[in-house]
Parts: C-alpha cells; sequence; structure tokens
C-alpha cells in the first residue's frame, strides 16, 4: 500500500467509527427533541451551544485544528436542529423585531399554531431559516405606499438556498400612540420604523412633528411607553397600542388610506404549487438584453405582474432583476421557460412558488 492509500484507509475507519457516533449523537438528539417537545421548550438553546462549543475546542490538543473543530461541531449542532425541527413538526416561525411589530401579526395570521421566534434583524431571519431553527420566515417585501423593501430583496438574493414559498398582504393602519391622557398640543417627537415615518409623511409635516426612526413600529411603541415622557409618541399598530398601555391619540394616519404590506414567507423546502413564481437574474451588459429576456417571458405568454431591478451586492454598477410572473410553475412551459432564459441570461433562479 502507497502512502495515499494508507491515509485513506484510515479516514476510511475513522469515518466508520465517526458514523456509529453520529447515528448515537443523533439518537440522543432525539431524546432531547422530545423532551423540548413535552416541556414546551424552543429546539435552539444558544447557552448550551456555546457550552458544547467550548468543552470541544478544549478537548483538541493541537491548537490549529482547534477552529476547524469548531465549525465541524457547530455544523453538527445545525444537523441537529435540522433533525429536531422535522421530528417536531418544524412548527417555529421567524420574524423581525418584538411582539405586536406588523411582521408579528403578519406571522400570526400564516401561523396560528406556530412558535413565534424574534430575531434582531431580517438578516438573522433569513439565518435562522438557512440553518433549520426555524421551518418558516416571514418578512416584509413591499408596502402599497412606501415601496420596495429593498434590502430585503437583497437578502433573497443573497440566500440561494431558501425559497418564497408564500405571500400575504397585510392591511396597514398607522396611529399615533401616546402616553394615556396625553394632547396632540404636548407632543414634540416621534419615533417609529422609517417606513412607517414614510407612510405617515403628510401628517408628521401638517403638525411640525420632527421623527426618529427605530428599527421597528413595536420597538418605538415599547419605547415611548417606558420613557414615560408626555412629549414622545409612537407610529405603530393599534394592536401595539394596547400592547404597551398606549393610547391612540390618532388613528390612520397613514397618507395612503389603502397602505398594505406585503410579506412573503421563506423556507428551505424548494415549493411546487402555486399561481405565481418569482424569478432572479442578471444579465450581461450588452444592448437589447433585458428587452430579449422580456420577450421571451412575452412568448410564452406568462403575465409579468413586477419588476425590479437592484445593485449587485458587492458588484459596483451592476445589477440584478426580479420578475413575478403569473402562472403554473409546475407546467412543462415553465420548465422550457427557465432553459430558454438560462441561455439569455448570465444567471437566472427560480425564486419563489407561492398562490395569490
Ligand atoms: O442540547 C440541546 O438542547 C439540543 O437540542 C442538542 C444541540 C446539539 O446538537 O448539541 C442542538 C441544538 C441546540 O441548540 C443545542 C444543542
Amino acid at each position: 500500500m502507497d502512502t495515499l492509500e494508507q491515509a485513506r484507509a484510515e479516514i476510511d475507519a475513522v469515518d466508520a467509527q465517526l458514523a456509529a457516533l453520529f447515528e448515537r449523537r443523533m439518537a440522543a438528539v432525539l431524546s432531547v427533541a422530545q423532551y423540548k417537545q413535552a416541556h414546551g421548550l424552543p429546539i435552539f438553546d444558544a447557552a448550551r451551544e456555546a457550552v458544547v462549543l467550548e468543552k470541544a475546542a478544549a478537548r483538541i490538543q493541537n491548537a490549529a485544528l482547534r477552529p476547524y473543530y469548531k465549525d465541524h461541531v457547530q455544523n453538527m449542532m445545525d444537523v441537529a436542529k435540522q433533525y429536531e425541527a422535522e421530528v417536531l413538526g418544524r412548527n417555529r416561525a421567524a420574524y423581525q423585531g418584538v411582539e405586536g411589530a406588523f411582521a408579528h401579526i403578519a406571522l400570526r395570521a400564516l401561523f396560528p399554531h406556530a412558535e413565534a421566534v424574534s430575531y434582531p434583524t431580517w438578516d438573522e431571519v433569513f439565518d435562522a431559516v438557512s440553518r433549520g431553527d426555524t421551518a418558516h420566515g416571514v418578512v416584509p417585501f413591499e408596502n402599497s405606499h412606501a415601496g420596495d423593501v429593498s434590502a430585503v430583496l437583497d437578502l433573497c438574493y443573497n440566500h440561494p438556498e431558501l425559497w418564497v414559498v408564500d405571500v400575504y398582504d397585510l392591511p396597514i393602519s398607522q396611529n399615533l400612540l401616546v402616553l394615556p391622557g396625553t394632547q396632540l398640543a404636548q407632543l414634540r417627537h416621534v419615533y417609529s420604523h422609517q417606513q412607517a415615518i414614510a407612510q405617515s409623511e403628510t401628517f408628521l409635516k401638517q403638525f411640525r412633528l420632527p421623527a426618529t426612526a427605530m428599527p421597528n413600529t413595536a420597538m418605538a411603541a415599547k419605547f415611548v411607553a417606558e420613557s414615560g415622557d408626555p412629549s414622545k409618541a409612537a407610529i405603530a399598530s393599534a394592536e401595539t397600542a394596547a400592547l404597551y398601555g398606549l393610547e391612540v391619540l390618532v388613528p390612520s394616519i397613514n397618507t395612503d388610506g389603502d397602505n398594505t404590506t406585503r410579506f412573503i414567507v421563506l423556507s428551505r423546502e424548494k415549493p411546487t404549487v402555486g399561481n405565481r413564481f418569482s424569478l432572479l437574474f442578471t444579465l450581461d451588459n450588452k444592448p437589447g438584453k433585458l428587452a430579449e429576456v422580456i420577450q421571451v417571458i412575452g412568448r410564452f405568454g406568462y403575465d409579468m405582474e413586477s419588476i425590479k431591478s437592484r445593485p449587485l451586492p458587492h458588484v459596483p454598477f451592476d445589477y440584478y432583476f426580479y420578475v413575478e410572473l403569473v402562472g403554473d410553475p409546475s407546467a412543462d412551459e415553465t420548465a422550457a421557460l427557465l432553459r430558454e432564459l438560462d441561455h439569455t441570461c448570465r444567471t437566472v433562479r427560480l425564486l419563489g412558488v407561492y398562490t395569490k
């Protein structure tokens, strides 16, 4: 046996032992999952993971191997979480913000029985779904008045492992929330999410109220409630007022009466059934390329309900495109359309399949 063969024989022997240990570990993970199910505990346990990683690092003699081993153990835990989610019926959904935020209201409507798990940023919602900590993620995609939530579209672009499996339109009514008994004349400053501020622009201008952006509307309400300061107000939903002991001083201050926010549902599982689908594509910078794509879509008979373009993350002055098409994504023509677009575009990817 030469050295290569010898080394590979050793790898095979170690892998055989690891496989048996992997099965043993997963059997223990299954017991943990069942315990968590019985006691209503979340799958993800950040404190436990930190302890597991610390113990793992301490067991490695060779310092150069330590970071690799930590990665390996983290991967094992990520796989364990996916397994746990699977056996527990994957009934967790992620959203950004705090209870009462619009994303939380949308999540409740979409998944009334799921455990709603809050994350501080959209980025972390995407990561949670990606890692399998939650089966779904609910994030805002566009607002009928303030427009696209571009950062979310960029995250979709940057997470090719995730799919959009559903959309949900939530009518948004922005209300001016104050401490009980406060009058309009007492107000000096307003706090809310940047989009809610944009949606209430006319009202804020009319009453000359400066506004400060916060990560979400519910956090703004919480901040106003905790400040105890009657010169401060928040813009948020009526549900949020009840949650934080605030009063609706002026209801529906949003400029656009039909203000609606569209939320998308993210999943790691590829959807198959729906009457709409969305694509992300990039093009070579040549004359007529975009027109060519639009022509192909038209030739296949798909009605295009939306088209957006965004700067490519990390590539200055290059762009990617998003389109939403009406049609059956499982039809043979869709596969043919994607094959043809594969030739026309630099890259093309099916992002979502859902019913509207
Ligand atoms: O110990 C647990 O709580 C587990 O679910 C097991 C495990 C692991 O694989 O070690 C997996 C997920 C948790 O976030 C922490 C640890």
